[in-house]
């Protein structure tokens, strides 16, 4: 992985401003459908989709990586992975979208960061040093739907935490060190709260619903 840039110093002013970038975030519980849901607002709004755990994962895998035996632990162990490192994948991954495809003369880029930030001092950090956020997204949906979802994902989806004891693990990450991130952008009226546990159209019409009454439409 590169180098820490200079936005990673807290006392740096964001690498990007929100006059050249939308930054969505998009949580919800692990299983709460945002991924599936990802793809739609990718599709509909013009979003770049960045997944800060797809991020994670890559890094695992990617040959010579000083982080990867660190990732995979505590993946498995659905505990949050030192900020740092999950902010220079994602901040590094915007810039690589910019350079690659710049938005249309006159519009600004979009992007939708799905599973981020999972902890308070993530988010501080992203906002201080990479852009702060237009909007949250939150998908609330009930730990029973989440886990039936998820252990069905895992016949198929290969990924070491998709198993009865990382998701019970991943659960009370989820409870204790993410719901505050929501509750807190909830205080600063930020949130999009939307119920997740329908079929996977009637959440999206949900979603769409309310992002537009915050004025974000298709593109
Ligand atoms: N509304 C829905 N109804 C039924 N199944 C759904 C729905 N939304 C998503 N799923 C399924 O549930 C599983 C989890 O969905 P998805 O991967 O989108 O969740 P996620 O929130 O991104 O999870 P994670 O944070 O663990 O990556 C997938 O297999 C997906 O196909
Ligand atoms: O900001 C983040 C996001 C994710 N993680 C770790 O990755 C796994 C899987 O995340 P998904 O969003 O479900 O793909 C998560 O349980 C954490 O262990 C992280 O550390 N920081």
């Amino acid at each position: 992985m590169a180098p820490p840039t200079d936005s990673s110093s807290s006392s740096a002013s964001p690498r990007f401003s929100p006059e050249e970038v939308t930054v969505v975030f998009f949580l919800g519980g692990p299983g709460s459908g945002k991924g599936t849901q990802s793809a739609n607002l990718v599709r509909d709004y013009g979003f770049s989709h960045l997944s800060a755990g797809d991020l994670l994962r890559a890094e695992q895998l990617r040959e010579g990586s000083q982080y990867g035996q660190m990732i995979k632990t505590y993946i498995t162990e659905g505990k949050i992975v030192p900020m740092e490192v999950t902010v220079n994948l994602l901040s590094n991954a915007m810039r690589e979208i910019l350079d690659n495809h710049p938005p249309a003369p006159g519009t600004k880029a979009r992007f939708l960061i799905d599973g981020f930030p999972r902890k308070l001092d993530q988010a501080v950090f992203f906002e201080q040093t990479v852009c702060p956020s237009e909007l949250v997204l939150f998908l609330d949906c009930p730990e029973d739907v989440m886990e039936a979802r998820l252990l069905k994902r895992g016949e198929t989806s290969g990924r070491d935490d998709d198993n009865a004891e990382s998701i019970r693990k991943r659960f009370r990450t989820f409870v204790e060190t993410s719901m505050p991130v929501v509750d807190d952008f909830e205080k600063k009226d930020k949130v999009v709260n939307v119920k997740a546990t329908g079929r996977v159209e009637d959440v999206y019409a949900l979603v769409k619903e309310g992002i537009e009454a915050r004025g974000l439409h298709a593109r």
